[in-house]
């Protein structure tokens, strides 16, 4: 059975206390490290950029998985690289040339994401889906944590699961933006592989506790 997996949204760390925050990532169940970063253009916020994420790499143990919401990503693919991104995900709705953009990250060694708006429909994946290790399938409108998911994600995520099939690849579906344990379950029966958490993890009480929880939930 295929191991449905956790990616804690850094965006919703206490940045005070970061290195403490990604030991607490690297202690626990989750799998992933998912790291947003925003430029004020693509998205109406900004978040971090390389300074910060040179630090919590520094400390990371596992998978460093960068979400960009940034405009013309090209830009930038090297210097991710270099920053120890595992994946690099930029969104459809940023590149003229989407498929020059995939194959310049897969040749800085990196697996290439491709990032979707809720707005954006998985039918325009189907000629590129081969050449897409992750589709990073936004289930809130990019640009801030702890938003409310948009219940049309089941479908998209349905669709593009027959497209992947179809085709033969070996894409994973990641789904990022409102996740919590009243979806997770009802999201990997729809064909997701990867969860995005960010408030629903860092909110929570006890952080490592609820990333087993939503592990088990997807893994049982
Ligand atoms: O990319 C984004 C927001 O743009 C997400 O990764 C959020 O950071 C997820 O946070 P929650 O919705 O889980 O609070």
């Amino acid at each position: 059975m295929k191991k449905n997996l956790i990616a804690p949204s850094v965006l919703a760390a206490d940045f005070g206390n970061l290195q403490r925050d990604v030991e607490m990532i690297n202690n626990s169940e989750a799998d992933w490290f998912h790291i947003d970063i925003m430029d004020g253009v693509f998205v109406p916020n900004i978040s971090y950029g390389m300074p910060v994420l040179q630090a919590i790499q520094k400390h990371a143990k596992k998978t460093i998985d960068v979400h960009l919401m940034i405009v013309d990503p090209d830009r930038y693919i090297k210097e991710f690289a270099a920053l120890g991104a595992t994946n690099l995900s930029v969104h459809y709705e940023a590149c003229t040339h989407l498929h020059r953009t995939l194959q310049a990250i897969k040749a800085e060694g990196m697996k290439a994401g491709v990032a979707i708006n809720p707005h954006t429909s998985v039918d325009l994946l189907e000629d590129v889906i081969k050449d897409i290790d992750l589709v990073c399938m936004m289930s809130v409108n990019p640009g801030f944590g702890g938003q409310s998911f948009i219940e049309n994600t089941f479908q998209k995520v349905r669709k593009l699961k027959q497209i992947i099939e179809r085709n033969g690849a070996s894409t994973l579906i990641e789904v990022d933006g409102g996740v919590t344990d009243k979806n997770a379950a009802q999201l990997v029966d729809a064909g997701a592989d990867v969860l995005v958490a960010g408030s629903f993890v860092f909110k929570a009480e006890n952080p490592t506790q609820t990333i087993k929880e939503l592990s088990d939930l997807v893994n049982s």
